[in-house]
């Protein structure tokens, strides 16, 4: 059924307010619990995100929040085997826009705590549930009005988790076992235009160089100077050297000792574009724009190009470097939007959200030997919460392919209803989790 409701984001701005507003019915409709309950409060915010604050019974625990994410991007039919926004079930699978990204995890929190509820579970621990709405395109007025809110109210949280990560499965080849991966940093992003302007004429004589032939020359320069390897800052060689012993002889030898073997690690890590994202700011050019008509000299090109900011470094690092690889007076820089990569959450033994994750994939997931800290490659509406807390965790709980990595805001993405339902158990025994003292003990009830 959330699959059906078209609720797409378009551009900033731009969402499909109709099946926005009909999700906030549907969901009214089919957890009527969690809607009805006396210790809930339900606020919309930003007209179509959804705020839910469950009051905890004991006021000495500090609360934690749950995110995800209500809109979509789009999904035209083409190439897919049933159709985007059916919601079909073939084989065992949920098909459509969503099942991964990201009405997965919103439509699981709220079945979890409808469940709960139903058994008349009354949680200890304070927590919200932070639905946004316009995540597919910078979350400004559903993340960041929340945000701003809880702020206004003083809230300060334990811990967030969100979408970002997954079980991991083939995603490092030689790495046979999948392993769970919490993110614990998220990268920035830097979308530059660039631009280069010329004296429109007859092509009929035409000059040695066009402005699209200079902007083409530049972005070329982009594609082909990669941004360093940063192999060595960040959570990555964590993540690895937990994972050392998973590998047969001799890769265990190898991520065992990475202080000698890091320089073949690194371009290891290269060589994959996924593993590749998480060595280095990667350079993605996304938009060309130039030429008016066929015989006229083009007057303006314009290209943008999205850097995806590696945690060990800034905005103003990669718009020098990108300058300095360019090293064209003729093409202007102009900054249209950025965003510094996250500061890493910590992941120690007192980190509780790292340890709740841990200790829940561990009762959810005992086939699981490794759950390790990284990097988010891309963002989440979790970037505009750093206000009111340190613990910031983007970790679903679904087994996760690269085939399926694919098909996250591209074709045939689907979720298995055994994943689902494995979700909705995960976040049924999560919050149970959040309960207890410090650490997760067995749990009251069981799924
Ligand atoms: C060593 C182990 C290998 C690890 C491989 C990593 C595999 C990656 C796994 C999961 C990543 C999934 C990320 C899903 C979240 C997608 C969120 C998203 O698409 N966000 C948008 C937000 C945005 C930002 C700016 C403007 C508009 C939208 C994005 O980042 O583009
Ligand atoms: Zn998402
Ligand atoms: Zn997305």
């Amino acid at each position: 059924g959330a699959i059906q409701i078209p609720t797409v984001s378009f551009n900033p701005g731009e969402f499909n307010t109709t099946a926005l507003a009909a999700f906030g019915e549907y969901i009214h409709k089919v957890f009527p619990t969690v809607f009805r309950t006396s210790f809930i409060q339900h606020e919309v915010v930003g007209e179509y995100s959804h705020l839910f604050t469950v009051q905890g019974s004991d006021p000495s625990l500090q609360p934690y929040m749950l995110l995800a994410h209500i809109d979509v991007v789009p999904a035209p039919d083409q190439g897919w085997e049933v159709p985007p926004f059916s919601g079909l079930e073939r084989d065992g699978f949920i098909y459509g826009r969503g099942t991964l990204d990201n009405k997965n995890s919103v439509m699981a929190i709220l079945q979890a705590l409808e469940l709960l509820l139903i058994r008349n579970y009354i949680p200890r621990r304070s927590f919200f549930i932070a639905l946004g709405h316009d995540e597919e395109v910078s979350g400004a007025h559903g993340a960041q009005k929340i945000s701003a809110l809880l702020q206004a109210r003083g809230v300060q949280l334990a811990f967030i988790v969100d979408e970002g990560s997954f079980i991991l499965d083939g995603f490092i080849p030689s790495l046979k076992k999948p392993f769970a991966m919490v993110s614990v940093s998220e990268k920035g992003s830097l979308n530059l235009m660039l631009e280069v302007n010329k004296t429109p004429g007859h092509s009929s004589a035409p000059p040695k160089e066009t402005s699209i032939g200079i902007l083409a020359a530049a972005v070329s320069r982009l594609e082909q100077t990669p941004m360093p390897n940063m192999f060595g800052s960040g959570p990555l060689k964590m993540t690895l050297q937990q994972l050392a012993n998973e590998f047969s002889f001799p890769a265990n030898v190898i991520f065992n000792n990475l202080w000698l073997f890091w320089p073949i690690v690194s371009r290891l890590m290269e060589r994959e574009d996924i593993t590749n994202a998480l060595v280095r700011t990667t350079t993605a050019v996304t938009m060309f724009n130039a030429g008016i008509k066929v015989n006229v000299i083009p007057p303006v090109a314009q290209a943008t190009v999205n850097f995806r900011i590696h945690p060990a470094q800034t905005v103003q690092e990669v718009l020098k470097l990108a300058k300095d690889i360019v090293v064209d007076d003729r093409v202007q820089f102009h900054v249209l939007e950025s965003f510094e990569p996250l500061p890493v959450s910590p992941f120690d033994d007192q980190a509780l959200g790292y340890q709740l994750i841990r200790q829940t994939i561990q009762s959810v997931f005992p086939e699981i030997n490794i759950v390790a800290p990284g990097t988010c490659i891309a963002q989440t509406d979790s970037r505009h919460y750093t206000n009111l807390t340190t613990g910031i965790y983007r970790f679903n709980p679904v087994y996760l392919q690269p085939q399926d990595f694919r098909s996250i805001h591209g074709i045939n993405e689907r979720i298995s209803v055994q994943a689902y339902e494995t979700q909705v158990k995960f976040i049924f025994e999560f919050i149970q989790n959040a309960d207890t003292e410090q650490r997760p003990v067995s749990h009251l009830h069981e799924l």
